[in-house]
C-alpha cells in the first residue's frame, strides 16, 4: 500500500458517503466543493447500481479526488474498487470477508470495516488486513434502513478500546449533534445526508472539518 495512502488515511477526520447525484446537479461541481471544503475520504455508495455504471461515475470520483488529494472508496465490491484504482474498499459485516478481499486486492488498497455492536468493534480493532473501521449507527437513519442503532454508548466502547486504528462514528451524524459524537469519544465521523442534503454542501463540509480539527 502506498504510504501516502495510509498518511491520509491516519490524517482523515471527515468520511463523506454519496450517491452519484443523478438527479441533483454536477457530480464534478459537487465533489470539489465538498473536497475543499475538508472531506478526507469520499465514497461512491450507490446501492442499487451496476457496475459498468459504477466505474463511469467512479472516473469523475478518481478526477475529483487526484485533484484535492483525497482518498476515493469504493463501497461493497474489490472487482470494481480494482478497475477504478480506488484507494479504498468498503466492506460490511456481510460483504466479503477482509481475507478474500485482500487476497484478491494485495496491500494496494486499504481496507474498512463497518461494526455494529461492541465485539464486532472489538474485533475491528485488531483483525488483520484492516486499516480503518466505523463503528455505529449512532442513530436509526433513513439511509441505512432496517440497521438498529446501537448509539453512543457503542462510541463510548469504542474509544475506550484505546486502539491505534482509525475509526469513525456513522450513522444520523449532523452539525447539530456532532458535540454529542465528539462527547463520546470519536474524532472521525463518517456523514451521508449532513452533508449531500444541505443547501451548501461545501460550506457544511468545512463546518465538520473545522470542528473535528478543533476537537
Ligand atoms: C465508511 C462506511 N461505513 C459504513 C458503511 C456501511 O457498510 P455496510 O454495513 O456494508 O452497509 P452498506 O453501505 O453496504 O449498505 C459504509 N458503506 N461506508
Ligand atoms: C451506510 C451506513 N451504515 C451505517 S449508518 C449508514 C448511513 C449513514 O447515513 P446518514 O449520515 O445519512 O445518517
Ligand atoms: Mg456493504
Amino acid at each position: 500500500m502506498s504510504d501516502t495512502a495510509r498518511a491520509r488515511l491516519a490524517d482523515a477526520r471527515l468520511y463523506l458517503c454519496t450517491d452519484a447525484r443523478k438527479r441533483q446537479g454536477d457530480l464534478a461541481e459537487f465533489l470539489d466543493a465538498v473536497l475543499a471544503g475538508g472531506v478526507d475520504i469520499v465514497q461512491l455508495r450507490d446501492k442499487g447500481m451496476e457496475a459498468a455504471e459504477e466505474l463511469e461515475h467512479l472516473k469523475v470520483f478518481a478526477d475529483a479526488c487526484a485533484r484535492h488529494g483525497k482518498l476515493l472508496a469504493v463501497n461493497d465490491r474489490a472487482d470494481v474498487a480494482h478497475a477504478a484504482g480506488s484507494d479504498v474498499l468498503h466492506l460490511g459485516q456481510g460483504d466479503l470477508p477482509v481475507s478474500a478481499a485482500r487476497a484478491l486486492l494485495g496491500d494496494d488498497v486499504l481496507i474498512g470495516r463497518s461494526t455494529h455492536a461492541e465485539a464486532e468493534a472489538a474485533a475491528a480493532a485488531v483483525q488483520e488486513g484492516v486499516d480503518y473501521f466505523c463503528t455505529g449507527p449512532c442513530w436509526p437513519t433513513p439511509t441505512k434502513p432496517g440497521r438498529p442503532a446501537p448509539g453512543l454508548g457503542l462510541v463510548r466502547h469504542t474509544a475506550s478500546l484505546g486502539t491505534d486504528r482509525p475509526w469513525f462514528a456513522i450513522g444520523g451524524i449532523d452539525l447539530a449533534n456532532l458535540d454529542q459524537v465528539l462527547e463520546a469519544g470519536a474524532r472521525r465521523v463518517v456523514v451521508v445526508r449532513a452533508i449531500t442534503e444541505a443547501d451548501d454542501p461545501g460550506a457544511a463540509a468545512a463546518e465538520f472539518t473545522k470542528r473535528l480539527s478543533q476537537a
